[in-house]
């Protein structure tokens, strides 16, 4: 079974795994939106957003799913305590945590489930812009090709934009969509106001495995930049590279790499 088959919105098979990374999300959302709202703009703010966000999640998780390993931004990297494990959470507590700290909307919580190294489900907050979404409940997205005229939206990482981001412009008449975070560019494809979210020269899986976990389960393809699935619980959490969008535009973005 792949990745996309346990991803059908609505699978018993982990539906109540969806269940738990939304509500986890959601909480930690509201747990660092009350840290944002008492506190005042800086890097003490964004450390101890990581910080506690981290905390709530793991505690959560081993007392809700003990047996399950959890790989988090914040915990240990040690690939021992996770090689090997049948069910890996993969979170991100707070993405996007400069933004956090500078005071914009523009940062979440990512929850994902891997089973046996595929994804399985997962969850993305943005409580500041009033979004949650999982695999289990996300509505699908149309597919559809690229709009008369070549025109395509695409969203890139604003600090770090990819290589590759000049073979695009080259084919289509590319509008970038200006967005920080993985989880908000993600939701910006899900949402139709970006047609693409492409990455590379670096991330990590906990970056984006709860936000391909969605976007796969809302029927978008969401791959490596060269069109192969994305590994995760690997014992190096590299992830350099990504390409979400919706089918049609995914193959003729991959085409337009030479992929
Ligand atoms: N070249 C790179 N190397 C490592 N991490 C990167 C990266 N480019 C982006 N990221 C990470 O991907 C997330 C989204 O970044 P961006 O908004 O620039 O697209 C951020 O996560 P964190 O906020 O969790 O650190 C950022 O650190
Ligand atoms: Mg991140």
């Amino acid at each position: 079974m792949s990745a996309a088959d346990v991803l059908t919105p609505g699978s018993p098979a982990t539906a109540e795994d969806a269940a738990l990374a939304r509500e986890l999300a959601a909480a930690t959302g509201e747990l660092l939106l009350d840290l944002r709202d008492r506190t005042p703009p800086g890097r003490d703010r964004e450390y101890a957003g990581d910080a506690d966000a981290h905390a709530y999640l793991t505690r959560e998780l081993a007392r809700r799913r003990p047996d399950d390993a959890v790989l988090s931004e914040e915990g240990s990297l040690d690939p021992a305590t996770r090689r090997g494990a049948h069910r890996l959470w993969i979170v991100d507590p707070l993405d996007g945590s400069s933004g956090f700290g500078r005071g914009t909307d523009e940062w979440g919580v990512h929850v994902a489930l891997v089973v046996d190294g595929r994804l399985a489900a997962g969850a993305v907050s943005v409580p500041g812009m009033g979004a949650l979404v999982d695999s289990a409940t996300i509505e699908p997205v149309p597919d559809s090709p690229v709009r008369p005229g070549g025109e395509l939206a695409v969203t890139v990482s604003r600090s770090r934009p990819p290589s590759e981001l000049l073979a695009v412009e080259r084919a289509f008449r590319v509008r970038l969509v200006k967005r920080s975070a993985a989880g908000v560019k993600t939701l910006a494809v899900l949402r139709g106001e970006a047609d693409v979210y492409l990455h590379s020269g670096g991330q990590y899986e906990w970056d984006n495995a709860a936000p391909m976990a969605v976007a796969m389960a809302a029927g978008l393809r969401a791959t490596r930049i060269d069109g192969t699935e994305m590994p995760y619980g690997q014992d190096d959490p590299y992830s350099p590279d990504l390409l979400i969008a919706r089918p049609a535009v995914h193959a003729a973005v991959l085409e337009a790499l030479g992929r």
